[in-house]
């Protein structure tokens, strides 16, 4: 008989994006994002970041203040990434494991991209004008978007 207690494919994609959210240097918000194919391969994973060649020592990470000393103006978000990331050309109907709902600018990019279906863990920021943007728009395109349900189960790893 098979392992009862193997990872489902949701478990195994937001497991993916929860692990990438550990590379992200935000000091309070660190999101995570992979993108799938309909038959569940891995297309892409990414992370919030500084852009390339601005260093994450550098560049600000504060949240207030005037914009061009905050991380806002800087900051690419794990979706955008995910989607840059990505080298191949068959991004059509795929879906987005996220840790957070996307804004609006990345939802522009999703929809552009294809992407048919949202799975997000958290929706912290779902009051701002952005978040119900990015619904607004998903409504219109067709877009589906659903919240991760989580399973109890704690993965260690350990390394
Ligand atoms: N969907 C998202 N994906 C992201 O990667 N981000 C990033 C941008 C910032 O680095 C951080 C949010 O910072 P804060 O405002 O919670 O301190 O998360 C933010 C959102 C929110 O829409
Ligand atoms: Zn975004």
């Amino acid at each position: 008989m098979k392992k009862p207690d193997y990872l489902k494919w949701d478990e195994y994609f937001m497991g993916i994006a929860l692990l990438s959210t550990e590379r992200s240097k935000d000091p309070s918000t660190s999101v995570g994002a992979c993108i799938v194919s309909q038959d569940n391969k891995i297309l892409s994973v990414g992370y919030n970041g500084m852009p390339i060649g601005c260093s994450d020592d550098d560049f600000p990470w504060n949240r207030e203040g005037s914009p061009y000393d905050t991380k806002y103006f800087y900051v690419c978000h794990a979706e955008m990434n995910a989607i840059l990331n990505y080298t191949g050309t068959a991004m059509h109907d795929a879906k987005i494991y996220t840790t957070l709902f996307p804004c609006n600018e990345c939802t522009k990019a999703l929809i552009q991209k294809g992407i048919k279906e949202i799975i997000y863990m958290c929706d912290k920021y779902s009051e701002t004008d952005s978040v119900r943007a990015s619904k607004r728009m998903l409504d219109a395109s067709g877009v589906t978007y659903r919240l991760y349900e989580p399973i109890n189960k704690d993965i260690t790893l350990s390394l």
